[in-house]
C-alpha cells in the first residue's frame, strides 16, 4: 500500500522545497509533483521532515533505589506525539555486571516499543572482561557508542585510569565514548557539607553542582579523548563553562560534540527555589537547571554551530519517587521528562523567536544526530530509500502543555503551563501513521532496533590524523656509545 503526503513542503537539514513524498514497505519511494498513492495525508500548510531522533533517554532505567517510570511503551508512544521517531536509549550494567548480560535486560524491555530505537553502552566498571565485551557490542550487536559517567560517585562513576583504558579501547573499535560531564569527587564532598549545614533541601541539588565542576570535567573528557585517539560526544552540556570546553577544543580541530538538553535551553535555576518542595523536587536532574548567561550560551552554541544536537535526558520520576528525598536532598532521584515536548518547545522557542531556522532546527533535533551515531541516511533524511519516519509539522497548531494530556506516566510535566506554537499534524514511524491530526494512534512492538556500524567517516578521520602526527623515534647515525 503507497501513502502519499500530499502539499506539504519538505524541510531538511539544507533544503526547503514542495513536493509530495510518496511511501511503500516503510520507505520513502519517491520525492516530486503530484503524486498519487493508496492512501493520502494532506500536510497543506506543513513541513514535511524527518522524524525527531532523541540521542538521550533513560526508559525504565534501575537508578537511585528506583525506577524511571516510563519505560519502552508509554516513552515511545509520547516520542511519537512529540514528533520524535526514534529514541536512543543507555543499557546500563550495574557495576559488576556484563554487558551482554545487561544487553539483553535492555533488549527484553524495548520489545514494546512503538518507534525505533538503538542503544549506547554505559561503561560503570572496568576490568577484562568489559575489554573483551565491548568488542562483541560493537561487531556483534552494532552498538558503537559507549557512555562514562564521571558523576555518581560510589555507583556508576568512573575514574581517569578507566576511561582512558575505555576511550582507547573505543578507538581500537571504532567507536565513540560520550560522558557525563560533572567532577564526581567534588560534587560529593558539596553534597557532604551542604547536609551537613542544613541545606536539605531541593535547592541544594544545584548549589551542590555549580557549573565549574562541569566545565573542569568536560576539560579533563576531551584531554582524555585526545590522547586516546578518539572523538568525544559530551552528554547534557548544560553551562558556559563546558561549552566553552567544547568551542575551544573544536576551534583546535578537535572532534567534539556537544548535547544540550531543550530543559537546559528553557527552563531555569528559579524552578529550585520554588516553596513548594515537590515542585522543586520534580526538576531534579543533573546538571541542574542554570541561569539565563547559561542560557543564551546554549542557544549561542546551536546558532553556530559549537554545539551540534538537542536532547532530552528523559529520565522520569513521579512525584513518589521524587519524596524519597524529602530530608535529604542526594537521594532525589534525578531526572526529568521532555520526549513528548522538545520538538515543539524547540520550536517555539527556538524557530518561533528567531534563534533558529527552520533548516537548524531538523539539523539539531534529527540529521546531525543520525550522522554522529552512523545511521544516517536511513534515519535523519528525506529521501528517496530512507525510512519512512517522517513528522508532519504544523506550524500553526498550539497548545498549553499539561500534565493532564500528556502520554507519559509520570503525574506532572515540568513545562506545564508552557504555550507552545508548532505541532505534528501526522507522525510516521516507517510509514505506519502514529499521529493522526492530534490523535495518537501507537502500535505496541512497531519499533525495530536499528544496528549501527563501526568506524564513522570522523572515526576514520581522525585515526588517520593520529596515525600521521603520532610520536616517532628520531632516526640517527653517530650514537656515542653509552656512559656506563
Ligand atoms: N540526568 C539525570 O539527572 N538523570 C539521568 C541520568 C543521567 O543522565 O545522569
Ligand atoms: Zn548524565
Ligand atoms: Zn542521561
Amino acid at each position: 500500500m503507497t501513502t502519499v503526503i500530499k502539499n506539504g513542503t519538505i524541510v531538511t537539514a539544507d533544503l526547503t522545497y514542495k513536493a509530495d513524498v510518496a511511501i511503500d514497505g516503510g520507505k520513502i519511494v519517491e520525492i516530486g509533483p503530484d503524486l498519487k498513492g493508496d492512501e493520502t495525508l494532506d500536510a497543506t500548510g506543513c513541513y514535511v521532515m524527518p522524524g525527531g531522533i532523541d540521542p538521550h533517554t533513560h526508559l525504565e532505567m534501575p537508578f537511585m533505589g528506583t525506577y524511571s517510570s516510563d519505560d519502552f511503551e508509554s516513552g515511545t508512544r509520547a516520542a511519537l506525539s512529540g514528533g520524535t521517531t526514534m529514541v536512543v536509549d543507555f543499557a546500563l550494567p550495574a557495576p559488576g555486571q556484563g554487558l551482554l548480560d545487561a544487553l539483553q535486560m535492555w533488549d527484553n524491555k524495548s520489545t514494546r516499543a512503538h518507534c525505533d530505537y538503538s542503544f549506547h553502552m554505559a561503561i560503570t566498571w572496568w576490568e577484562e572482561q568489559v575489554f573483551n565485551e565491548m568488542e562483541t557490542v560493537v561487531r556483534d550487536r552494532g552498538i558503537t557508542t559507549f557512555k562514562h559517567f564521571m558523576a555518581y560517585k560510589g555507583a556508576l562513576m568512573v575514574n581517569d585510569d578507566e576511561m582512558y583504558a575505555s576511550f582507547k579501547r573505543c578507538a581500537e573499535l571504532g567507536a565513540i565514548p560520550l560522558v557525563h560531564a560533572e567532577n564526581g569527587d567534588v560534587v560529593a564532598e558539596l553534597q557532604r557539607k551542604l547536609m551537613e549545614e542544613g541545606n536539605t533541601g531541593p535547592e541544594a541539588h544545584a548549589y551542590s553542582r555549580p557549573p565549574e565542576v562541569e566545565g573542569e570535567a568536560t576539560n579533563r573528557a576531551i584531554m582524555i579523548a585526545d590522547m586516546a585517539g578518539v572523538p568525544l560526544y559530551v552528554v547534557h552540556t548544560s553551562c558556559e563553562e563546558s561549552h566553552e570546553a567544547i568551542r575551544r577544543a573544536r576551534m583546535l580541530g578537535k572532534r567534539v560534540w556537544g548535547e544540550p538538553l531543550i530543559q537546559h535551553l528553557t527552563l531555569d535555576e528559579s524552578e529550585y527555589f520554588d516553596k513548594d518542595w515537590d515542585h522543586a523536587a520534580r526538576r531534579v536532574m543533573s546538571p541542574p537547571f542554570r541561569n539565563q548567561r547559561h542560557q543564551d550560551s546554549l542557544w549561542a552554541g546551536l546558532q553556530s554551530g559549537s554545539l551540534s544536537v538537542v536532547a532530552t535526558d528523559h529520565c522520569a520520576f513521579t512525584t513518589d519517587q521524587k519524596r524519597y528525598g524529602v530530608g535529604d536532598f542526594t537521594k532525589i532521584p534525578n531526572g526529568t521528562g521532555g520526549l513528548e515536548d522538545r520538538l515543539p518547545m524547540l520550536w517555539t522557542y527556538g524557530v518561533g523567536t528567531g534563534r533558529l531556522t527552520p533548516n537548524e532546527f531538523v539539523a539539531v533535533t534529527s540529521t546531525n544526530i543520525a550522522k554522529i551515531l552512523n545511521c544516517y541516511p536511513k534515519k535523519g533524511a528525506v529521501l528517496v530509500g530512507a525510512d519512512a519516519d517522517l513528522v508532519v509539522w504544523d506550524p500553526e497548531k498550539e497548545k498549553t502543555i499539561a500534565a493532564a494530556n500528556q502520554q507519559s506516566a509520570i503525574d506532572y510535566n515540568v513545562f506545564e503551563g508552557k504555550h507552545v506554537k508548532g505541532l505534528p499534524r501526522f507522525t510516521l514511524t516507517r510509514g505506519r501513521v502514529a499521529v493522526h491530526d492530534g490523535e495518537v494512534r501507537g502500535e505496541e512492538g512497531h519499533g525495530q532496533f536499528v544496528k549501527r556500524d563501526p568506524n564513522g567517516a570522523v572515526n576514520r578521520a581522525l585515526s588517520s590524523w593520529k596515525e600521521l602526527t603520532a610520536p616517532r623515534p628520531v632516526e640517527r647515525t653517530g650514537i656515542p656509545a653509552s656512559g656506563v
